[in-house]
C-alpha cells in the first residue's frame, strides 16, 4: 500500500514551495491503511523516545475508517495518551460529540488499552474544561491528526469566525469558541479548539482529506495564504512538515 503514497504528476507540492507532503491513495481503502500505518509508525516512533506517547485525534466523518484501522496496530497502547483536537460543547456520551466518535472507532481492539482524556466531563463548565485541557497540553503531542472542511476549516477554528483572530494569536493551546453564523460548525457553536501554540508543539502532524472539493479548497489555501479565511493553514506551522493525505 505504499507506494500509493508517491506523488503523482499534480502533486500540489511541485508548483508550490509549502512545508508539506503530499501523499494520494487511489482509493478509500488504501488511503485509510496507508494512514493508519502512517500514524502508528509515529507513536511507535515516540514510544521509543518516550514512556508516553500522546496522540491528539479529530471528529468528523472523514476519519472512523482510519481510527478502526489504527486500532488493530500492534502498539503498545497502554503507553499512548489519546486526547482530542476539537470538542463540540456536548456531554462526552452524545453520539455527536468526537469523544463517542473516538471511543466508538478508535478505543477497541489493541487500542482499547489508551488512556482516553475527553475536552469535556458531566458537569464541569466550559472555562474548567478548557484550563483542563491546556493543562494536560503541557505533555507535547506526538501525532496529531487533523481534518478539513470544504470551507478551509481545521479543529474548530472556522473562517472570519468571531474571536479567530483571537484564538489564532492565543499562548493557550485550547480555546473555547463560538463559531455562531459559521456554516461549517453546523449545530454546535459553542466549542473547545486547539490553537496554532498547540498544534506547533507536535512532532507530527496529518491531514485527512477525501474528496476533490476538498483537495480543491487546500490548494486555494496555500494559494491565498490568508489564514483568516483558510484556518487550515495553521497545520503547515510545526518543526516537521505536515502530511497531507488524500484520496478520491
Ligand atoms: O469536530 C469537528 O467537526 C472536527 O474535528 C472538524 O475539524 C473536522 O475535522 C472537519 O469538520 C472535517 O469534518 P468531515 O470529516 O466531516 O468533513
Amino acid at each position: 500500500m505504499l507506494e500509493d503514497t508517491q506523488p503523482v504528476p499534480h502533486d500540489p507540492a511541485q508548483t508550490v514551495a509549502a512545508p508539506y507532503r503530499w501523499h494520494e491513495h487511489r482509493s478509500v481503502d488504501h488511503w485509510t491503511w496507508a494512514c493508519a500505518v502512517a500514524i502508528a509508525a509515529e507513536l511507535r516512533r515516540e514510544l521509543q523516545r518516550r514512556p508516553r506517547a500522546r496522540l491528539l485525534l479529530s471528529g468528523g466523518t472523514t476519519p472512523a475508517p482510519v481510527y478502526r484501522a489504527l486500532a488493530r496496530a500492534p502498539l503498545d497502547w497502554a503507553r499512548v495518551d489519546v486526547a482530542l483536537v476539537d470538542e463540540r460543547w456536548l456531554q462526552p456520551g452524545d453520539p455527536d460529540s468526537n469523544a463517542w466518535l473516538v471511543r466508538q472507532h478508535l478505543l477497541r481492539d489493541n487500542a482499547a488499552a489508551a488512556r482516553f482524556e475527553s475536552l469535556t466531563r458531566p458537569g464541569q463548565r466550559i472555562e474548567e474544561a478548557v484550563a483542563a485541557a491546556n493543562a494536560h497540553a503541557l505533555q507535547p503531542a506526538g501525532a496529531v491528526v487533523l481534518g478539513m472542511g470544504e470551507d478551509g476549516h481545521t479543529a474548530s477554528l472556522f473562517p472570519d469566525m468571531l474571536g479567530l483572530e483571537r484564538a489564532l494569536a492565543s499562548r493557550q493551546a485550547y480555546v473555547a469558541v463560538d463559531a455562531e453564523g459559521c456554516p461549517g460548525a453546523r449545530d454546535w457553536r459553542r466549542r473547545i479548539s486547539l490553537t496554532p501554540r498547540g498544534l506547533a508543539q507536535a512532532q507530527a502532524r496529518f491531514l485527512l482529506i477525501q474528496g476533490a472539493s476538498k483537495r480543491d479548497a487546500f490548494l486555494n489555501a496555500l494559494a491565498s495564504g490568508d489564514v483568516q479565511r483558510w484556518p487550515v493553514l495553521i497545520s503547515l506551522q510545526g518543526p516537521n512538515p505536515l502530511d497531507v493525505h488524500w484520496s478520491p
